[in-house]
């Protein structure tokens, strides 16, 4: 048997139509949910993302600022701009694209952002707010695997859950999620002993490692729900294509449900950083919480 395709470009498609009802009825109120994205340097990758996140943003009705800097910007120069874009009223979501290069501090970039323009969640109070349960911004792919998951499952209550990977933008608020969700998580990373075996535990396995192809089908358990959160861009021939941290071929033998690579978690990342200006932009106006588009 082979496991059903999560259609996560689908699925982002219907996030966005959702974003883009809200957007037109703040445009009644004559608001414009807007979102200002920060690239510093010219890494190939980051320049594809953020040239689609732009063009999305205005597909849904919103105003996109991208801000390119130079590789040699100045941190200083860098904590100024994040400065401006706090304190205008036409920016509700800031994003700094990451890596940054090796002269600027990563922490004192993101710890300079407003936390309520925060769409990433990258900020220690936004950390904060989602480890004790409380409102936050939900980081982005994170949250569109957790969408993923509950469309499949409807609860996770119980489930056991293996997130590979314990970085601060991926694993660690991935862990956090599930757990809210009542899961029983395990984080794994690369110290982690018999992975193997303890990914065959998983219900639910998360894969955000950075490695291509690592997890085979001999670590899932039959009928397991596999998220692939891993863009490695790796030769194909002459040129490159693009695959997840899991091996496609070898899972979707084992597995009961499988994000691919591409079509997977990326459009849902993009999707819900949309959903988060939306919500950042509502509660900057003092409106509800938008419906669908937040946890
Ligand atoms: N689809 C999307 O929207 C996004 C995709 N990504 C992709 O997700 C992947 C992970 O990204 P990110 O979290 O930023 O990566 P990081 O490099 O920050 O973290 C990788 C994690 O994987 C662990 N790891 C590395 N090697 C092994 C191994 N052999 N066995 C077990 N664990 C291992 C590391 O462990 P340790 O801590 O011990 O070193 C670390 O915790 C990348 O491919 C990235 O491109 C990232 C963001 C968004
Ligand atoms: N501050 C910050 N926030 C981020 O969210 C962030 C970041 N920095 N740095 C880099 C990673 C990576 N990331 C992706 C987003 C979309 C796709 C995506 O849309 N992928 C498409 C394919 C795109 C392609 O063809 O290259 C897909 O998987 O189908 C991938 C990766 C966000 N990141």
């Amino acid at each position: 048997m082979t496991a059903d395709i999560i259609d996560g470009k689908a699925f982002a498609a219907t996030v966005r139509a959702r974003v883009a009802e809200h957007v037109s009825r703040l445009a009644s109120l004559d608001i414009t949910p807007g979102l200002a994205v920060v690239l510093v340097g010219e890494d190939p990758a980051s320049q594809v993302y953020v040239r689609n996140k732009g063009k999305q943003t205005v597909e849904v009705g919103m105003a996109s600022f991208e801000h390119k800097l130079d590789v040699n910007t100045s941190e200083a120069d860098l904590l100024a701009l994040i400065e401006r874009l706090n304190a205008d009223p036409a920016v509700h979501g800031i994003l700094c694209q990451l890596p940054v290069p090796d002269h600027i501090d990563a922490d004192k970039v993101l710890a300079a952002i407003d936390p309520a323009k925060d769409v990433d969640g990258f900020h220690i109070s936004n950390v904060g707010l989602l480890a004790t349960g409380q409102k936050a911004m939900v980081p982005c792919t994170p949250l569109g695997c957790l969408m993923m998951l509950r469309e499949r499952h409807g609860s996770l209550s119980g489930m056991n859950a293996v997130v590979v990977g314990r970085s601060n933008i991926v694993g660690k608020p991935m862990a956090q999620l599930l757990l809210r969700d009542s899961a029983t998580v395990t984080i794994a990373h690369s110290r982690t002993r018999d992975i193997e075996a303890l990914c065959r535990t998983a219900d639910i396995l998360i894969a955000a490692v950075g490695r291509p192809q690592m997890i085979t089908g001999d670590w899932i358990k039959p009928g397991a729900t596999v998220i692939d959160v891993g863009i490695n861009r790796v030769p194909n021939g002459e040129k490159t294509r693009l695959v997840g941290d899991v091996d496609f071929a070898s899972a979707v033998e084992v597995a009961g449900a499988i994000t691919p690579v591409p079509g997977g978690v990326g459009p849902m990342t993009i999707a819900c950083l949309l959903a988060n200006t939306v919500t950042a932009c509502c509660r900057a106006n003092g409106l509800p919480e938008p419906e669908g588009l937040t946890i």
